[in-house]
């Protein structure tokens, strides 16, 4: 047998270098680079092994470890999952600070290998610095946190262990039914540590994203199911965008007229413009589609988990007639609402059923344009909202009265709604750029109003809607189309919670622009406890003498070296993104914006725990509506 002496990091960087993908005839490298903060707990191991040879990796310095992971996360979300970042950090708190990351990934599928340092294996310096020290088990470390948001997780204490750990996670994150976060935690002293490792793991080895077919029984039931109904309805959801299905889904959709619906990892799989597309399903949806949803009497799910937003907390349909149909790579996934399982990939599974479904159309008739119809004068509304000063009907109605409206438009020095700003923003930027969002507000705009006109251009993390996703993610999304331009749609709140990848953008040349929506607060939440009976309790941005904060954001990223606008009107949004478009460094374009001028529901509901006792008739109200709404919801 032939071997060679590395470190386990050593041999670790060698192993990533020789992983490939093969997915649909093609073969390319699956690791692209490795995002790094290095300290104590890996400078000296893989810190050492990246500078000797890191290969074909590229190697990128974070600015705190969850943003460099959420940009690790996007990139591979923006590649279909089919290449990857790895991530290493240090110990302790380095490896703390990626769990909302691992969870992003975990509830998101997407592939991303994360190797965070650990204590010592020989546990001789114990307690090293940042070691949590528990008295019932000097085992548990900090790593062990990583557990419940990782699909695979281990702990390498000797070097030889990495050779089965590794072939373990790249077969996870390479499986479409399973992908997301492999967690390999490696013990600091470990990482130096040499080993004559078989030179045959370092071989070039090929995983093979295979797309499964549906067998004969499930393509025969899902052709019965379809041809049996009247009224079926597609939801398109992030299954269906990772296997590419958007010809097929088009071509379906027209023969055989069948409305689409979309999830928001689902979006933009099919263009916002084709005729039977009728945008966001669910709590945060279109009218169109939450009204088709409701007519329909076979549900086809195709790649979507189904989650509380999608489904409107499983009011969205009419269970009493509706039967479901889901096409999903994942069995867990298909299992759900009771539908006919059909476990294989969307792709495949629809191109075989086409012949299968020949002459049939449904009974939707010319509903669906005239459902589209209805819902594209809604969102002409909502662009041309003005405010004024005397009698204001905001989106979010009976909250703030005419004052408080007042009191912001004067401390922000804006009279512009979100609705509108959002929608000069859709006009303004290019169609081939993508934009990202992931939490606020913004998120439920976005998914009833954004129109992506060119396919694969919307990037919306909702699987754990995690603060901070949407600049990280934005150098994400730049390292995987570095030709194209990319806007991260982000809150005050969630720029102030992380935003350190600006830095690592603009230090590394990755253009990304950043179009801040400014409405002082926690907005959707201040809208979600109001809705519920309570008073604006602790949602808004006030001093102790409740004065309503104004930040100069942009003197923010002035310091870091971005190029900034300030606008608070249509034709500044405008002009701000023109200029934006021109400039090679990272942008950030303030937009100050009334609260309560975000949409609203339609036709949609979410179940969120309200008091059961409380001393306010607001919320005792809202108690009794939310008992009533659940009779009337699938109970799992
Ligand atoms: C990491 C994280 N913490 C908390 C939340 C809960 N949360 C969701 S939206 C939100 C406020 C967002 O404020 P902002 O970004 O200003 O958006 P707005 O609603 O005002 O548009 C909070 C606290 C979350 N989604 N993620
Ligand atoms: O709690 C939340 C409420 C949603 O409206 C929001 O979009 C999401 O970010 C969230 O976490
Ligand atoms: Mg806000």
């Amino acid at each position: 047998m032939k071997t060679v002496r590395l470190t386990a990091a050593q041999a670790l960087i060698k192993f990533l270098n020789q992983q490939y993908i093969h997915v649909d005839g093609q073969e390319f490298p699956f690791v692209e680079g490795i995002f790094n903060i290095f300290g104590h707990g890996n400078v000296l191991g893989i810190g050492q092994a990246l500078e000797q040879d890191a290969g074909h990796l590229k190697v990128i310095q974070g600015k705190n470890e969850q943003g460099m992971a959420h940009a690790a996360i996007a990139f591979s979300k923006e590649m279909f999952r089919q290449k990857i970042y790895a991530v290493t950090t240090s110990v302790g708190p380095g490896s703390a600070n990626l769990a909302a990351a691992a969870g992003t990934a975990l509830a998101n599928n997407i592939p991303v290998l994360f190797l965070p340092g650990d204590t010592f294996a020989s546990r001789q310096p114990d307690p090293v610095l940042q070691q949590v020290e528990h008295e019932h088990s000097l085992a548990v470390t900090t790593g062990d946190v990583l557990k419940p948001v990782s699909r695979y997780w281990d702990r390498i204490t000797r070097p030889e262990q990495l050779m089965s750990s590794l072939i373990r996670a790249f077969e996870v994150m390479t499986d479409p039914a399973k992908a997301g976060p492999a967690t390999i935690c490696l013990s600091q002293d470990v990482e130096g540590e040499a080993y004559d490792f078989e030179e045959k793991f370092f071989e070039k080895r090929v995983h093979y994203l295979d797309r499964k077919a549906p067998t004969d029984r499930e393509l025969n039931g899902a052709a019965d199911l379809i041809k049996q109904s009247k009224k079926p309805v597609i939801i398109v959801g992030g299954g269906a965008k990772y296997s590419r299905a958007r010809d097929i889904l088009m071509t379906l959709s027209e023969k055989h007229n069948i409305p689409l619906v979309e999830t928001q990892a689902g979006k933009s799989t099919v263009e916002a413009g084709f005729k039977n597309n009728l945008g966001g399903l669910g709590i945060t949806g279109t009218l169109a589609a939450n009204k088709a949803a409701r007519q329909a009497d076979l549900i086809i799910g195709i790649g979507t988990r189904y989650t509380d937003f999608a489904t409107s907390s499983k009011t969205a349909f009419d269970f009493d007639k509706a039967k479901f149909l889901n096409i999903n790579v994942s069995r867990m996934q298909a299992y759900k609402l009771d539908a006919f399982q059909v476990v294989a990939d969307a792709k495949t599974t629809l191109e075989k059923l086409a012949p299968m479904l020949e002459g049939y159309v449904t009974e939707f008739g010319s509903t669906i344009a005239e459902l589209k119809e209805i819902w594209s004068i809604e969102r002409d509304r909502l662009r041309k909202i003005e405010f004024n000063r005397e009698n204001f009907d905001p989106e979010i109605k009976n909250h703030f009265p005419q004052e408080v409206l007042n009191e912001y438009a004067d401390a922000l020095n804006t009279e512009f709604a979100q609705t509108a700003a959002l929608l000069t923003v859709n006009e303004t930027v290019d169609p081939d750029s993508t934009i990202i969002c992931a939490a606020g507000s913004l998120p439920g705009d976005l998914q009833r109003l954004w129109n992506s006109e060119v396919p694969d251009t919307y990037h919306l993390e909702y699987g754990y809607s995690c603060m901070g996703y949407e600049i990280s993610g934005a150098l994400g999304i730049k390292l995987a189309k570095p030709d194209k331009e990319v806007y991260a749609m982000v809150g005050d709140g969630s720029f102030l919670m992380l935003h350190s990848e600006l830095i690592t953008a603009i230090q590394y040349h990755q253009k990304i622009n950043v179009v801040l929506f400014d409405n002082s607060g926690f907005g959707c939440i201040s809208n979600l406890q109001m809705s519920h009976g309570s008073g604006s309790y602790f949602c808004e941005f006030r001093t102790h003498d409740h004065q309503i904060l104004n930040i100069d954001y942009a003197k923010v990223a002035e310091g870091y070296g971005a190029r900034t606008y300030r606008v608070n009107t249509p034709e500044e949004l405008k002009a701000a993104i023109e200029d934006a478009k021109k400039q090679d460094v990272s942008t950030l374009i303030e937009v100050k914006v009334l609260p309560k001028t975000m949409t609203d529901g339609y036709a949609s509901w979410w179940n969120v725990g309200v008091a059961e006792v409380s001393n306010k008739e607001g919320i005792q109200k809202a108690y009794q509506l939310r008992q009533e709404k659940l009779k009337t919801a699938k109970q799992y």
